[in-house]
């Protein structure tokens, strides 16, 4: 078994747990309000912004030009693909992408990233992969599983979205290549670092189920 592999088997009950969250069950069948998705897309703009911040990060780690134009690719993914998404659900809810960027963090998104950065500052470049990847990996998989639960045609209010994340057959996407270089990776890091790897993996999956709760109960700082 890869190393990957087994990280996804761990992580198995917080994927389980992903697919059946009232979020993404109401992506699934096109139930959520207006201000759901709202509460989203403000937080997911923010997340991205600091996740293009830690591709820089990564970025200065590498040493060769191969690993340095992989995560610059990802940062133009970012800033011109993953706009689609947002834009299908702002076109739902009938706002304006724009009126929903630059907004503070709530409590959840601000546990995420600074998980994220605080990896990104501190760890070496296998522990930034391993922080990363369950952003693509379960998005990927939910997007597989609701483009078979729900089959939807384009008439379906979140078929962008669903298409837009789930896989094509044989695809060579992003998770596929955070996989591939985490696997090498792992083949010559020590036991401690396959552990600290194994830990910042889990919490990041763990924060992916909890943006899903955070945007489905709006969630707020305590005292406004
Ligand atoms: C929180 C979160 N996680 C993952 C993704 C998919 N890149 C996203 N847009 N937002």
């Amino acid at each position: 078994m890869t190393f990957t592999e087994e990280l996804r088997r761990e992580a198995d009950p917080i994927f389980q747990a992903i697919f059946t969250h009232p979020f993404v069950q109401g992506i699934g069948n096109g139930s959520l309000q207006s201000e759901q998705l709202i509460h989203y897309v403000k937080q997911d703009f923010e997340y991205l912004n600091t996740f293009i911040q830690i591709y820089g990060q990564a970025i200065h780690q590498c040493d060769n030009r191969k690993d340095m134009g992989m995560f610059n690719e990802q940062i133009s993914f970012i800033l011109n693909s993953e706009i689609h998404p947002h834009n299908n659900f702002c076109e739902v809810a009938g706002v304006q992408y724009e009126d929903l960027q630059y907004e503070p963090l709530a409590p959840t998104a601000h546990h995420y990233t600074r998980h994220m950065l605080d990896v990104a500052q501190n760890g070496s470049l296998g522990e930034i992969l391993a922080v990363l990847l369950p952003c693509p990996w379960t998005y990927n998989e939910i997007g597989d599983y609701l483009k078979s639960e729900s089959q939807p045609n384009k008439s379906h209010p979140f078929y962008e979205w669903i298409n837009f994340y789930s896989r094509e057959e044989g695809d060579m996407n992003v998770t596929e290549d955070f996989r591939a270089r985490l696997d090498a990776y792992a083949k010559t890091a020590s036991a401690p670092e396959k552990e600290q790897m194994k830990d910042h993996f889990i919490k990041s999956c763990q924060l992916e189920y909890s943006f899903w709760e955070m945007s489905y109960n709006q969630e707020k700082w305590p005292v406004l």
